[in-house]
């Protein structure tokens, strides 16, 4: 199978993590990062020199792997999808901006190409999506990570967080408003609602709970096809407690996948 040329979008926690891991990855190469234009010197000189730092994505990009934020869905993902680009994205939480979805699903029709999103710090999304076809009667996401990956949130506004000592609920909302309010922590919940019940019908609780160290992701569904109750204890990326290890496991996974004759 061909070498599989990636150009990633982000070189923050997430970034740093998948062009360390994907150097043991067979048959899949980092061959360009793309960062804002002020940081593209300090890019470069971080990088191996394999691997380009620029500030656009280059013309000669085949797949774009995007773990930089909502904002570069607008700036990247929609304009490489409308040039036939194929990109996977981590931050799935933009699409609570009204018309996003659409305008993504256009600019890959115009394009003749897919944009995947991934998994990121959960799993069971295959399982809810495959229940979703026999029709699902209630969805709840819980996320719960302590109180310091909830810095720089809204949530600071509300609370002390350095003060609580008790689990506090911060959000209770459905899917589009937590994924609109909360950019860098709840992608998940947008993920859970587009393979489940949609932005407005997924309730969507976030709390801050002292008495934890990992990013706990609670899932519960029911529907025709049963029930399902998943918990994932995510440890955090040391580069960023927002974020769970796993984020970056899963964006290598979907890589691995497209060089593997057999995939899983
Ligand atoms: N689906 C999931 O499970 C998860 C998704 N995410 C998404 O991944 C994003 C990145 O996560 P981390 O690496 O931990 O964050 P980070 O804050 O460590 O790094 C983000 C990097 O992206 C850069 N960046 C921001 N906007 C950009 C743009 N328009 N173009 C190019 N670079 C840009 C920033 O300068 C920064 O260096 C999060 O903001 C979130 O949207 C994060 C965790 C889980
Ligand atoms: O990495 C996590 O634990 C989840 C996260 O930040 C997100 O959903 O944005």
């Amino acid at each position: 199978m061909p070498e599989q040329q990636v150009t990633l979008v982000g070189h923050g926690a997430i970034g740093r993590s998948l062009v360390q891991r994907s150097a043991a990855l067979p048959g899949v190469r980092i061959t360009h990062v793309v960062v804002p234009p002020h940081h593209r010197d300090a890019t470069q000189a971080a990088l191996p020199a394999s691997i380009e730092a620029c500030s656009t994505v280059p013309a000669s990009t085949r797949l774009l792997l995007e773990c930089a934020g909502h904002s570069a869905l607008l700036e990247h993902v929609l304009p490489a999808l409308e040039r036939g680009v194929e990109c996977a994205v981590l931050s799935v939480g933009a699409v609570s901006e009204p018309g996003m979805l659409e305008q993504l699903e256009a600019a890959a029709r115009r394009g003749a190409a897919q944009v995947h999103l991934l998994s990121g710090a959960i799993g069971g999304v295959d399982a809810l999506a495959a229940a979703r076809l026999a029709g699902l009667d209630d969805v709840t996401y819980t996320g719960r990570k302590p109180p310091g990956s909830w810095s720089g949130t809204p949530a600071e506004q509300s609370f002390d967080l350095r003060a609580l000592r008790e689990p506090t609920v911060i959000l209770e909302a459905s899917a589009r408003e937590a994924a609109r309010l909360y950019p860098k922590n709840a992608n998940v919940a947008a993920t859970i609602a587009l393979a489940g019940l949609g932005l407005d019908r997924t309730r969507v609780q976030l709390v801050a709970d002292p008495g934890v160290t990992e990013n706990i992701h609670e899932i519960r569904v029911r529907g025709a096809f049963g029930e399902m109750a998943i918990t994932m204890r995510g440890q955090p990326l040391a580069d960023n407690p927002k974020t769970s290890a796993l984020t970056v496991l899963s964006a290598l996974r979907f890589l691995s996948n497209r060089t593997s004759p057999v995939t899983l």
